[in-house]
């Protein structure tokens, strides 16, 4: 039976890449220096140190990949842990150091163009555009029109929103025009129509935009503020098949989607979709469908937290803790792993939250690959996070992907 699961820690970089210098991100580690600031500010109830303690991703490789990655073993994590799977790390051919760039160079498609950004900090989107929303949604106006962090805007403008019903407008250094809203006062199904009339217009007015993401929001007042789980995102297409698109439509294959992976995807190449909110609830419906999957199938996890309530917040000791717990609850994904499966945990850019301003970090992803009948090997540098997306075309014999190089030979 072959079966491939793929778990990607949203934002779990490790450590800079080559290329840092030209994001500004020379020195970034999202685990390196979480690791430090844990072992330089985290104590127990007696006092004593209380490092970062990751033990089950350390028997996947996670050390020793980040040791390779950035030339330093992460402090406080097991040197000597027995290692039962192969691990590295990768860099990234895409341009741009954003979610679908990085899950889309994992299905073996790295984007290759250069994404269409909003870069001015203030006044960001183009009047016209604007203009045209206003009219054809028959708003009051709007707020923002800025690069923010999505909950300080909130903490700035949400009180504003909620009188005046004009929607939060911003963005950031990714390619996205993001939309918040509250859910009551202005209405979820409201700020899905606005978000598809956007995406409509950036599509057809040649602006290239990745996604348009709603940002529906709950609460009263400035401080109280809470985005919910009814986030979507509104992506363009992947620009040629990925390995999931290949798994579908070569082998008649499933392929399963938790969490944000299917609008990543622009729901291409994906045959279920489950939805969940929270690191423990994505695990535990990543272990139901684990149960569940047949001969031909991948299930697919985006962890959104690690990045979203983390990374974006520059939350270390928050980080710190979400791993702790992903890892804790490893060992009950990893006795569901049967003989010709393969895992694979991985991470689609960085976010390193000791970083100043609130954007994602150009980092090396890990590749923790572990399949009872799989080698254990240091896999070192991948030249591409498409090495993952060739590796799964290998394993499943569909057509090859036109980047990256498949990491074992499968007989
Ligand atoms: O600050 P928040 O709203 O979380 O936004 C972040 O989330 C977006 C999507 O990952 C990124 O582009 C970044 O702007
Ligand atoms: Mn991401
Ligand atoms: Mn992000």
């Amino acid at each position: 039976m072959k079966r491939v699961f793929i778990m990607v820690l949203d934002s779990f970089g490790i450590g800079e890449t080559q290329d840092a210098d030209k994001f500004g991100d020379v020195g970034a580690n999202t685990l390196g220096h979480i690791a430090m600031w844990c072992d330089a500010n985290r104590k127990n109830s007696d006092g004593s140190k209380k490092p970062l303690s990751l033990p089950n991703l350390s028997r996947l490789g996670l050390g020793k990949a980040a040791e390779g990655s950035c030339g330093e073993f992460p402090i406080g994590l097991d040197k000597d842990a027995k290692i039962i799977g192969s691990y590295g790390y990768a860099q990234e051919l895409s341009s741009g150091k954003d979610t679908p760039s990085g899950h889309w160079e994992i299905a073996g498609v790295p984007v290759l163009f250069d994404w269409g950004y909003f870069a001015n900090k203030e006044n960001s989107f183009p009047t016209e555009l604007l203009d045209e929303l206003v009219r054809e949604a028959n708003l009051p106006g709007y707020l923002g029109n800025c690069h923010s962090s999505g909950t300080v805007v909130l903490d700035l403008l949400g009180e504003e929103h909620i009188k005046t019903g004009k929607p939060i407008f911003y963005t950031s250094a990714d390619s996205v025009f993001q939309i918040a809203c509250h859910e009551n006062t202005f209405g979820l199904e409201r700020l899905y129509e606005l978000c598809e009339l956007v995406r409509v217009k950036l599509t057809d007015g040649g602006y290239n935009i990745g996604r348009v993401i709603a940002r529906p929001f709950i609460g009263d007042k400035a401080g109280e503020f809470e985005r919910t789980g009814n986030r979507h995102d509104y992506a363009v297409e992947p620009p040629s098949a990925t390995v999931l698109q290949k798994l579908v439509e070569e082998k008649q294959g499933e392929v399963v989607s938790i969490g944000k992976i299917a609008d990543i995807y622009a729901h291409v190449g994906i045959t279920k979709k489950i939805k969940a909110t929270g690191i423990d609830a994505l695990f535990d419906a990543s272990l139901v469908e684990m149960k569940l999957a047949k001969d031909q199938t991948i299930v697919f996890t985006n962890f959104v937290n690690f990045d979203s309530d983390f990374g974006h917040r520059r939350n270390i000791e928050g980080y710190a803790a979400a791993l702790e717990q992903f890892d804790r609850r490893l060992p009950e994904m990893l006795a569901l792993v049967e003989d010709d499966d393969m895992l694979i945990i991985t991470a689609d850019h960085g976010c390193d939250p000791s970083w100043h301003g609130s954007d994602h970090t150009r980092e090396h992803i890990p590749v923790l690959i572990y399949g009872p009948n799989l080698p254990v090997k240091n896999l070192g540098l991948c030249a591409t996070f498409a090495d993952i997306g060739q590796t799964v075309a290998h394993y499943f014999d569909t057509s090859p992907m036109d980047y990256g190089k498949a990491l074992f030979t499968f007989s």
